[in-house]
């Protein structure tokens, strides 16, 4: 199994630079390469995708894939990407979405079926350094489930094959019956770490570091948990102490918001607080810290 792996790159320029020097993956002790060449095939979307769009075929060449690992922040999950990922699956093709905020899965309902749509959310932290580098920046917890419902507990599953695959990698992944929940856990963590590290500029471990911000990290949490409970999600008692100890755990990572803000892209901040705001409004709620950071935000952006 995993004998042939494919990364998809956007552009011809990364995947050309990553098959020629291998991906860097700079750890908290070493650096390494991956081997070159032959062991993972490096491909492009860009310029497949309008070619054939152009055409109006797709590339045959391409096999449908076992596994798609989605990767890719919100605002980039287009419908041609939605159809790029449909045109390389079969009815046998699992997607595993990894994402921070909600939505995913009505964007993607045309890439899979809803039993093959795995979500996947994670407080690994990661940060790009280059082209072909890549910096582990924090260990953290994965959880992988079915965006539907999960009508078995076989252990030698697809699903189940995955999370132990991703478990014999070295990340800490389970298996979870109910994604909604840890979906907004995750959310939750998101909406008080990133927009705050991405308007001070600063690492997640330095949000503790004050009580000022310690104290806009209480209301967002507080505003979030609000949402929450007005919508029947039951959050764990302890997600409080859970985000902080993301923050140590990830100490010195640039949130991906700030990440985003550094690079003068788009950041997620529609799907994470810009989500908070859009429940609140339907529940007739007020999150005045909610709002300023989504304002300072998009005025950043
Ligand atoms: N970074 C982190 O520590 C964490 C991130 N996450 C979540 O993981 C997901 C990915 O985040 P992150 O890795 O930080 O994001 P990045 O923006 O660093 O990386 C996303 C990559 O996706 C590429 N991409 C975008 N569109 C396409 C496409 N159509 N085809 C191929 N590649 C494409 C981008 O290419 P290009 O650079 O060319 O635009 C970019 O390299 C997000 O949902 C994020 O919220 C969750 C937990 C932690
Ligand atoms: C867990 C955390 C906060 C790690 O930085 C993250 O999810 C992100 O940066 O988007």
């Amino acid at each position: 199994w995993c004998e042939h792996m494919t990364v998809v790159a956007r552009t011809k320029e990364q995947a050309d630079q990553l098959a020629q020097e291998g991906i860097r993956l700079v750890g908290e002790s070493e650096s390494y390469r991956t081997t070159r060449g032959g062991s993972i095939d490096f491909r492009y979307y860009q310029t497949e995708t309008e070619t054939e769009m152009e055409a109006g075929t797709k590339d045959i060449s391409v096999q449908p894939y076992d596994y798609i690992f989605l990767m890719v922040k919100q605002p980039a999950i287009t419908q041609e990407l939605a159809h790029y990922i449909y045109t390389r699956s079969s009815s046998s093709t699992y997607l595993v979405s990894f994402q921070n905020g909600i939505g995913h899965e009505s964007m993607l309902s045309q890439a899979a079926e809803r039993n093959k749509l795995l979500l996947a959310v994670t407080t690994e932290g990661a940060k790009r350094e280059g082209l072909t580098a890549v910096s582990h920046t924090g260990h953290g917890t994965t959880y992988i489930g079915v965006a539907g419902l999960m009508d078995h507990d076989d252990e030698n599953s697809l699903e189940f094959l995955i999370v132990n695959l991703l478990n014999k990698a070295g990340f800490q992944t389970f298996m979870s019956k109910n994604m909604e929940v840890r979906i907004w856990n995750k959310l939750i963590i998101n909406a008080v770490i990133n927009p705050l590290t991405a308007i001070l500029r600063v690492k997640n471990g330095e949000l503790l570091d004050s009580i000022w911000t310690r104290s806009l990290m209480q209301d967002l949490y507080w505003e979030a948990c609000m949402v929450a409970k007005a919508k029947g999600i039951g959050l764990p008692d302890d997600l409080w102490q859970t985000i902080i100890t993301v923050c140590e755990a990830t100490s010195g990572n640039h949130s991906s918001m700030l990440q985003d803000i550094e690079l003068s892209r788009t950041t997620e901040i529609d799907r994470i607080n810009g989500s908070f705001l859009q429940m609140a409004e339907e529940l007739n709620l007020e999150l005045p810290t909610h709002l300023t950071v989504y304002r300072l935000v998009k005025a950043l952006e």
